[in-house]
């Protein structure tokens, strides 16, 4: 057990990053009281029933007022109303943080209502499962997962050693990162990646009319992690695809052009430039097994190079 880094912290927002959160900070003792608030009644009751959050409370007001910490945990598009709905109850000296997926926005939209003497320090956790709400947390989800912080320029660096603090105590490895930076390369390693997910659970639905049940009957391993990805909340990744607009669009343009390559190499037989350009993408997937950065890898794909 560590000493707490914050005596009390709030999350505002109990769905899988609040409550792996919470079960985070009590595996490690990283925080001495933990106050909780979810929009919903259900969810809120829920949150007791399994003992999620050492107090619940019915108005994110509530939570927040006298924490070290509050956490917003909500989907990016709703940050700027409930950040209003706290503001006034901030003690000087807390630091505010969030976790959504997207970071820019949730700057433009939750820095304005940071009063004076309240530290500011954006986060995001790449640790996720397809899975939401209060029941869906669990304490390991990140162990040795990235946790970016994005502080915005001034910000006290005591505030931002603190939350690295936390966060590395609740198994995360850590790095700093600008926001346009950090939405152009979520837009390439989650936001892109989703969107195609969706399209293409999509189409083999609007196929499956056609084939009556056979794609789902003969659904490969291929297609069931896409299946996995296409599951997750549609009010998240609606949320991620309107305030990550230029940098998603930017790159599935780019998706969309590389696309159009291989659909032509295929349509002219051209399988020099096929295999070629599966020989590149093999060779990424070994580089991260490589550099121990897919933990769910298996150890054949280390040792096995043919
Ligand atoms: N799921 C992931 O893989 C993942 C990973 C990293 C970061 N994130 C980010 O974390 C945040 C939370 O995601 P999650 O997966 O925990 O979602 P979730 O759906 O499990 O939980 C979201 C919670 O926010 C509440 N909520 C929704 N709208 C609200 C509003 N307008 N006001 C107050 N509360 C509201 C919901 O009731 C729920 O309690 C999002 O910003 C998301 O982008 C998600
Ligand atoms: O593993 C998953 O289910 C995820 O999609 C997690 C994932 C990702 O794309 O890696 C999803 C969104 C987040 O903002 C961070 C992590």
């Amino acid at each position: 057990m560590s000493a707490p880094v914050y005596n009390r912290v709030a999350l505002i927002g109990l769905g899988l990053i609040a409550s792996s959160m919470f079960w985070a900070m009590k595996r490690a003792g990283l925080a001495g009281e933990v106050t909780g608030y979810a929009r919903s009644a259900e969810t809120r009751d829920t949150a007791r029933r399994i003992g999620l959050c050492d107090r619940v409370c019915d108005s994110a007001a509530e939570a927040a007022e006298g924490a070290d910490l509050v956490v917003l945990c909500v989907p990016v598009g709703a940050m700027g109303a409930v950040v209003q709905d706290i503001e006034s109850v901030l003690k000087p000296g807390a630091t505010v943080s969030d976790v959504g997926s997207v970071k820019a926005h949730v700057i433009e939209a939750v820095a304005p209502h940071i009063p004076d003497g309240v530290h500011f320090v954006p986060a995001h956790p790449l640790a996720g499962t397809e899975h939401s709400g209060p029941e869906a947390g669990f304490a390991e989800l990140f162990d040795n997962r990235w946790s970016l912080l994005v502080p915005v320029e001034g910000t006290d660096p005591d505030a931002v050693q603190r939350l690295r603090d936390l966060w590395e105590g609740m198994g995360a490895n850590v790095d700093e990162m600008d926001a346009d930076h950090h939405d152009l390369v979520l837009a390439v390693t989650s936001h892109a990646p989703h969107l195609i997910a969706y399209t293409m659970v999509g189409v083999a639905d609007d196929l499956r009319r056609v084939t009556d049940s056979e794609v789902i009957k003969y659904s490969a391993a291929g297609f069931r992690d896409f299946t996995r990805i296409a599951a997750s909340d549609p009010t998240m990744w609606r949320d991620v695809f309107l305030t990550n607009k230029d940098a998603t669009l930017e790159i599935l343009g780019r998706f969309t052009e590389e696309l159009f390559a291989l659909q032509r190499a295929i349509r002219t037989g051209d399988g020099e430039h096929l295999h070629q350009y599966f020989t590149r993408t093999r060779a990424i997937r070994r580089g991260i097994i490589e550099a121990g950065q897919d933990t769910d890898a298996p150890d054949f794909g280390r040792a096995k190079k043919t």
